[in-house]
Order: structure tokens, then C-alpha cells, then sequence
């Protein structure tokens, strides 16, 4: 957890002002039993009125100057918890941005949302807990213990013997919880990744009328959760209780020997009321303490979820050390992969690519058909390095591309996705996604290419035409239309087509080629496809079996040489 506090640094002085505003009300609030011994002893056992009326006024200033000193704490404390808070959320989503597929992969969508969420707020609270509450308990401890010795040091020997047996509780009880907490952050990712998945598939659920079952899944998830936070929650309820027993049976004892003291002379009726005031402060104080070390606990386990991200090496760092003396951009785009096999992370037993050896000439287009499963998308990811591969090499233009900086490397790779994603804002910001400061003509050109231009045309406001929750919502070919105009307004050296018109129309399909072969004859393009039609203008096409090439050549070539091509073009005739 100490690992995070190098966010405060920049917010040292609200930090470190924070207490001392704290510790000044401290001393304020420790003051008040003094003056009240004062006027017990001086004033109403004396009989000197005139002890009242000159302590009453100091007892008044004192609880003013403590009420400013805690608004300041209060102030201080918040300006720097909120900011903490804020640039630990910044750095992690930066993180996250520069991970690679495969480190997003093994946490899931749901438990990274809960870390920049619950587990940041978790932190964040505690460090506004750690400068008021935790700082004003630790002071008052501390203040008071020194009080209580100032007025008697043989009866502050009870204080003395109860703090081991306090901080042996607290130690026992903090090693027990630190683990439930963890397990409990756990299955608080557990709803949210079912949360998600419903809400991501929801017009999958209602057309199948599934609710109940989605009902039952979330309530699974959600009983996994409160089973987790009742056990938490049990040793926290329990460690109020054991821990006001070891307090209240310190002033009894207290009590006692105080009597003892007073009626032997040796302590006077003021001092033991004053004395009886501090040790309730502390104990308050302590017991208030051992509370918060639950919430240490707790936010324990959110820090070391989140170091978890943090210390993970982005995809830059890892091949940063390399870079400096290959630093030329790709400049012909010949891809060739070599003898490449690929596993996925925790599927050690099933290869989904085998001895993969192919080369794409530059300007070259090559065709990808195979059935579903074969393993064609997860060959073109290889390219900008979205995974590694786990045998074998991938190269562009003969390098290596493990040693390609990936902003450089996706920077001239041109890819449009099976799932065309869009992001809310308008159509003119979603093409130009890639690039910002694009012209209106390059814009327009990119997406007369791509065939969205008429339609774009017919919305009332044209490119600026607000899309997602706040505007129009596209059918599932139009926003396939205007991924592909987002590509290719980038000119890209590699072009990528994963599936992206399936969900065109046959015509319009057939236009998107014809706009798409001026631009390819500049650029080398791997075009995946599940219609043969969508790649048998292709210079070459490579039939995917299993992960492995069973065959490669023209269309024409194939459909003499390739038993499943002969049948993928059978079964599509006249569709
Ligand atoms: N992120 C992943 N983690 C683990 N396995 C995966 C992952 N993505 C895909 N797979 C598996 O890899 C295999 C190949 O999937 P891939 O998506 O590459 O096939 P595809 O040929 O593109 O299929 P389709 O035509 O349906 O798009 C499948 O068995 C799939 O279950």
C-alpha cells in the first residue's frame, strides 16, 4: 500500500497540514479537562468563584480555536484524498490503455472496472480516513496518555498494562480480515462481469426470453457476494465488542485505584475526574482506531489489486529497450510469417495456429476463408502484434515485429474489425478517430470509398450527426460502412479486413470492393472473408483448416486444388 503514497507527493502540503490542523484540535480538546479539574478543585471545592469566571472564557476560546482547526483539517484532508484519488484513477487508466490483449484478457472487462472504480474509492476514503479520523485518534492516544501521566503516574501504570494486550488483538484480527476482504473485492467482480455481459447482450436475453435465468445467474454472483461480506463483516462486528470489554474493564480498574489514591489524599476528586475524562478519550480513541484498521485492511486489498495493473509492463516498455537502433519506419509493408504457431494464454493444450509460413508481397492482396473457429481471426491479430507468437516469427518488411515500437507498428496498420465498434460523438469524429485534423475532402473520400457517404448524406445532419446514447442509433451495416471509411482514411501501408462486410448487403458489398482496389493496389491486404465473393478478386487466397494452410493460390486455382473451397463455392452460388 505505501507504493501508492507516492501519488500524494504532489499534494504534500494539504497532506501534511491536514494533521497538523488536526493535531491543534487535538491539543484544544485536551485542554478542556484540565480546566475543568481547574474549576472543580480551584472554583467549586475551594469555593472561589472567581476560579470559574476567569477558566470558563479560556475554555470557550479553546473549543473555538479546536472548531477552526478541525473545518481546516476537514478542508485540507479532502483536497488531498480527492486528488490522490483522481491521478491514481489517471494513471491506471493510462495503464490500461498500454497493456497488451493478453494482460487484458486475464483480468476481464468486469474486474478492471471494479479496480479504477471500488478499489480506488477504497483507497481514496482511507486516505481521507488516515488524515482526519485515523490522525486525530492516534494524536488523541497519544496526548492523553501524556495528560493522564502528568496527573498521576501510578494510576496511568493501568494504562500502561492493557496497550499489549490491545495491540495483540489488533495484529491477530487485521492478518484475519486482510484475505476475506480480498476474496470479497473478488466476487464484487464477479457481479460486475455478469452485470456487463447482460447488459452488453440484452437484446440477446429478452429475445430469448432469458431474464429468469440471467436473474438467477446475477443472484449467484450476488449471494457469493454478501456470503463474502458477511464473513468479513462478522469479525468486524466482533472486534467492537471484544475490544469495549479490554476498554471498559481499564476504567473500572481505573476507577478503583483512583478511589483508592483520592481517599488516601494522594489524587484530588478534581484530578481523578479529569483523569477518568483522558483515559475515556483513549480509550474511545483506541477502540476508534482498531475500526479503522479494518478499513486499512480492506484497502489493503484494493491497493494490491491495483499495484497488480500498475506494475505490469506496458506493451511500449517491453520492447523499449530495443528500439533505439531501429527506429526506420515500415516502408514497403511485406508481411511474412514464418513457421508460426500460437496457443492463447491458459489453453497450453490447444494451438489455434500451426507452422503458419506465408509472405504478403507488398501491394499484394491476399484472401483468408475458412469455417468458423479456424483460426483466421486470430491470424491477422498476430500482425499488429496484438498477441505474440508462441513458436515462430511474424515479420514486415523483415522485421521482426517483437521489435517494433506498437504505436509505430498499428500506426501503419489499417485494420477494420469483425465487430464494427463505434464510440459515442459524432460521424465526423468517429472516422477521423485515427485522424483528427483530416480535411472534409479526406474525410469524404474515405467514406465515399467505404460506400457511407449517400447514406450519410440522407441524415438530417449529414457528418455531424450525433451517434449512441445521445443520437442515432445505425443498422449493423452502416456502421460496418463507416469502420471501413475510418480505416482507410489513413492511407495505411497494411490493410486488414476482418469479415467487416458481413453485414452488407450483397450490392453494396460488391461496390465497397470496386472503391476498395484502387486503394489496395498501394497497400498490402489480408481481406478475411466468408463470402468467397468478398475474396476471390484476391491476388492469392489461403484456405484455413484447423489452424493450419491446407491450401494457397487464385481463386481459379483453388476451386480445381481445395476440396472445402470447392464447397464453401458451391453452397454460395447464386446466394
Ligand atoms: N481471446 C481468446 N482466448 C482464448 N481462445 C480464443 C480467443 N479468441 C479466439 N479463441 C479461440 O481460438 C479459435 C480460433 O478463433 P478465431 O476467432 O481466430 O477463428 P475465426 O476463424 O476467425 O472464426 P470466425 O469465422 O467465427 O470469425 C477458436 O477456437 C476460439 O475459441
Amino acid at each position: 500500500m505505501l507504493k501508492l503514497a507516492r501519488f500524494l507527493k504532489k499534494y504534500k502540503w494539504p497532506a501534511v497540514l491536514a494533521p497538523l490542523f488536526m493535531l491543534l484540535e487535538v491539543c484544544m480538546d485536551l485542554l478542556q479537562p484540565r480546566f475543568m479539574a481547574a474549576i472543580v478543585n480551584d472554583g467549586i471545592i475551594a469555593g472561589h468563584l472567581g476560579a470559574i469566571t476567569s477558566t470558563a472564557p479560556k475554555m470557550l476560546i479553546a473549543a473555538l480555536i479546536g472548531l477552526i482547526a478541525g473545518v481546516g483539517c476537514t478542508v485540507f484532508a479532502t483536497i488531498a484524498s480527492q486528488n490522490f484519488g483522481a491521478d491514481l484513477r489517471q494513471e491506471l487508466f493510462q495503464k490500461i490503455q498500454s497493456l497488451s490483449l493478453r494482460s487484458l484478457d486475464r483480468f476481464g472487462s468486469g474486474s478492471i472496472v471494479t479496480r479504477l472504480t471500488g478499489d480506488i474509492t477504497q483507497i481514496q476514503n482511507l486516505v481521507l480516513l488516515l488524515l482526519r479520523v485515523f490522525a486525530r485518534d492516534t494524536f488523541m492516544i497519544a496526548g492523553s496518555m501524556i495528560m493522564a501521566f502528568t496527573i498521576s503516574p501510578r494510576l496511568s501504570i493501568i494504562l500502561l498494562a492493557m496497550i499489549p494486550l490491545l495491540a495483540a488483538f489488533l495484529v491477530i484480527t487485521t492478518r484475519i480480515t486482510v484475505p476475506l476482504f480480498a476474496a470479497m473485492q473478488q466476487r464484487l467482480d464477479q457481479v460486475n462481469t455478469v452485470m456487463q455481459e447482460n447488459l452488453a447482450g440484452i437484446r440477446v436475453v429478452k429475445a430469448f426470453v432469458r431474464s429468469d435465468y440471467e436473474e438467477q445467474r446475477f443472484q449467484t454472483t450476488n449471494s457469493n457476494l454478501l456470503h463474502a461480506s458477511l464473513k468479513a463483516a462478522r469479525i468486524v462486528a466482533l472486534n467492537t465488542p471484544l475490544m469495549s470489554i479490554i476498554l471498559n474493564f481499564s476504567i473500572v480498574a481505573a476507577l478503583w485505584y483512583g478511589g483508592i489514591l483520592s481517599e488516601q489524599g494522594a489524587l484530588s476528586v478534581g484530578s481523578l475526574a479529569a483523569f477518568l475524562t483522558y483515559i475515556t478519550q483513549l480509550l474511545f480513541s483506541t477502540l476508534g482506531l482498531g475500526n479503522q484498521l479494518m478499513a486499512i485492511s480492506r484497502a489493503k486489498a484494493s491497493a494490491d489489486r491495483i499495484n497488480e495493473i500498475l506494475e505490469l509492463a506496458g506493451e511500449q516498455q517491453r520492447v523499449r529497450g530495443d528500439l533505439d537502433n531501429l527506429a526506420e519506419p515500415i516502408s514497403e509493408g511485406r508481411i511474412s510469417f514464418e513457421q508460426v504457431s500460437f496457443t492463447y494464454d491458459g489453453h497450453a493444450e490447444q494451438a489455434v495456429l500451426h507452422d503458419i509460413d506465408f509472405t504478403a508481397e507488398p501491394g499484394e492482396t491476399i484472401g483468408i476463408v475458412g469455417v468458423n473457429g479456424a483460426g483466421k481471426s486470430t491470424l491477422v491479430s498476430l500482425i499488429p502484434a496484438f498477441y505474440a507468437p508462441t513458436k515462430g516469427v511474424v515479420r514486415i518488411d523483415s522485421r521482426p515485429i517483437g521489435e517494433i515500437a506498437p504505436e509505430e507498428l498499428r500506426g501503419q496498420i489499417g485494420m477494420v474489425f469483425q465487430q464494427a465498434h463505434l464510440f459515442s460523438g459524432t460521424i465526423r469524429e468517429n472516422i477521423c478517430f485515427g485522424m483528427p485534423d483530416a480535411s472534409q475532402q479526406e474525410m469524404e473520400a474515405a467514406a465515399k470509398a467505404a460506400e457511407a457517404h449517400s447514406f450519410i448524406m440522407k441524415l438530417e445532419n449529414g457528418y455531424d450527426t450525433e451517434l449512441g446514447q445521445r443520437g442515432v442509433n445505425l443498422s449493423g451495416g452502416q456502421k460496418q460502412r463507416l469502420s471501413i471509411a475510418r480505416t482507410l482514411l489513413l492511407k495505411p501501408k497494411i490493410v486488414i479486413l476482418d469479415d467487416c462486410t458481413s453485414a452488407v448487403d450483397l450490392h453494396t458489398d460488391s461496390l465497397i470492393r470496386k472503391s476498395l482496389q484502387t486503394i489496395m493496389e498501394s497497400s498490402t491486404c489480408l481481406i478475411i472473408g466468408q463470402r468467397i465473393a468478398s475474396v476471390q478478386q484476391a491476388d492469392r487466397i489461403i484456405v484455413l483448416e484447423e489452424g493450419r494452410i491446407t491450401a494457397m493460390g487464385t481463386h481459379m486455382e483453388l476451386l480445381r486444388t481445395s476440396k472445402l473451397y470447392q464447397q464453401m463455392a458451391l453452397s454460395q452460388q447464386g446466394a
